[in-house]
């Protein structure tokens, strides 16, 4: 088991002194190597969960498992990537893939051999001089997955990475995202808003209700090709699959 939720509650305090409850009594897992994605209406707390699965929050109720160990805090078995790169933009592609294992005191002969592997994983090669403005949204993005790795974590929570770009350049980076996490075969949690990005890309599917967040439905995703979107893209299921959150999320009631 690579990831769990028992009964989180997250309540939050808001400027106006009142309490906010996030999300409601989550429970689910994630087993290790596989790729879940979580989907669910805007505000019902999908980044709260990246964030305490991350140690950047505490649950208020409930407790939180990374890789067995109970999270209480930041730490090395969980890399984060969001919808912006935040690449420094005074930093070369390679010196910005360096800087979490400067960060975390790697010697400077072993962090350049590591960022250069992860760049070439990443289709990068050649490009590790460059700085971020002279690369394009998806190739930024493509450095950012290499700095998350680059670190070595246990899991991978990625935060909407895609949404930000382009359809095409969408479509070809969700493919090239999930040859390189096939290849390093690292557990995944992705949020998105995109129900067909869910399906191309997972194992399995959480579907959570309106906030506060709690798991309505676990998709298990039965089809082949997890580590080639482009692939699955073509298959007729996939619409069954989309239909079937779509339902979950109780869209049609909403519609005016
Ligand atoms: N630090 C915080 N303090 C107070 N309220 C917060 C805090 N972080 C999140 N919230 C509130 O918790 C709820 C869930 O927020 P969260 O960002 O997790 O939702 P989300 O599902 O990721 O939203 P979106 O889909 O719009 O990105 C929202 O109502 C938000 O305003």
């Amino acid at each position: 088991m690579a990831l769990e939720f028992r009964s989180v509650t997250k309540e939050f305090t808001t400027g106006t002194g009142q309490n906010l409850v996030a999300v409601n009594d989550i429970n689910f897992r994630v087993n290790e190597g596989e790729f879940v994605s979580v989907v669910g209406p805007s505000g019902c707390g999908k980044s709260t969960i990246l964030s305490m699965t991350a140690g950047l929050y505490q649950p208020t109720q409930g407790e939180v498992f990374v890789s067995d160990d109970r999270v209480s805090g930041p730490n090395a078995h969980v890399g984060f990537m969001l919808q912006k790169d935040l690449l420094l933009p005074w930093r070369n592609i390679v010196s910005n893939v360096e800087f979490g294992l400067e960060a975390r005191g790697v010697a400077k002969s072993e962090r350049r051999d590591r960022a250069m592997a992860e760049l070439k994983r990443c289709h990068l090669a050649g490009f590790e001089n460059h700085y971020p403005y002279q690369l394009s949204g998806g190739m930024r993005q493509r450095a950012a997955l290499a700095r998350t790795l680059a670190i070595k974590p246990e899991i991978v929570l990625l935060d909407e990475p895609f949404s930000a770009l382009d359809a095409q350049t969408k479509l070809l980076l969700q493919n090239s995202f999930a040859g390189t996490i096939a290849q390093t075969g690292k557990t995944t949690l992705l949020i998105t808003h995109d129900l067909a990005e869910a399906v191309l890309m997972s194992d399995r599917i959480l579907v959570l209700s309106e906030r506060p967040g709690t798991v309505v439905a676990e998709i298990k995703v039965d089809l082949p090709h997890r580590e080639e979107p482009l692939r699955r893209r073509v298959m007729p299921e996939v619409s069954d699959y989309a239909a079937q959150i779509f339902k979950h999320l109780k869209l049609e009631e909403k519609a005016i």
